[in-house]
């Protein structure tokens, strides 16, 4: 399995890891108490408010539409990567999200560069399917997934069997993707009929090969 020792030392010692439990073949760990409930509900308040948020658009058939959900990219000023044909600096990390930062570098052992924060605002925001498997972040990428608010359910789906595994996205849990989660599995945010309050979901990011920006 192609877990560090750091991040199995951590597993073994501390209380955070408190019933972590591996998902999709060893490529997913997650940790549903990595926060308590009281520090995951202060993250909720300060992330709406120290966050830049906005809702992309983006063309459907020459139509442009709204996302459904509110995005933010922060991080280190050089960690530049290419959406919808844009350049996109990072903005400045935030006192919560550094907070954040140094705990996940911690356990992992990694050193993060980068975050994408998705405000999901109510049930009927959502992610599709999807694999975070952009050049920007190399071969067999790390990516440390904080998420505080409502409890939503995150699905991964196997690429060649279809598969289908669900894990329920409590508020404080972290969970780490590694190894050939990108190459082998996809992952969405499904809308929910049920009523449901905010979440925000921050997942941290190495951007290995960063795009020189052409304009600013
Ligand atoms: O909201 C989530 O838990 C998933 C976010 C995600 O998949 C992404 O940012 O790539
Ligand atoms: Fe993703």
């Amino acid at each position: 399995m192609a877990i560090s020792k750091k991040l199995q030392g951590f597993i073994r010692s501390d209380p955070r890891s408190k019933g972590a439990q591996y998902f999709c073949d060893d490529n997913l760990l997650f940790m549903p108490a990595f926060y308590s409930q009281q520090q995951a509900a202060d993250m909720f308040v300060n992330l709406q408010h120290e966050m830049k948020w906005r809702q992309e658009q983006i063309s459907i058939f020459g139509k442009k539409v709204y996302i459904p959900r509110l995005q933010a990219w922060h991080g280190d000023p050089e960690s530049t990567y290419r959406y919808s044909g844009l350049d996109l600096i990072p903005e400045p990390w935030t006192a919560t999200l550094k907070q954040i930062l140094v705990d996940v570098n911690m356990v992992t052992g990694l050193t993060f560069n980068s975050v994408l924060g998705n405000w999901y605002r109510h049930g009927q925001d959502s992610m599709g399917w999807h694999s975070d498997d952009e050049k920007a972040l190399g071969d067999k990428p790390v990516i440390a997934s904080v998420s505080v608010g409502q409890e939503r359910r995150f699905c991964l789906r196997h690429k060649s069997s279809g598969e289908k595994q669900t894990i329920l996205l409590k508020s404080g849990s972290l969970i780490i993707m590694y190894g050939s989660l990108q190459e082998n599995w996809q992952h969405s945010l499904p809308k929910s009929a049920k009523p449901m309050h905010g979440r925000i979901n921050l997942t941290y990011r190495i951007i290995k090969h960063p795009v020189v920006p052409v304009s600013k």
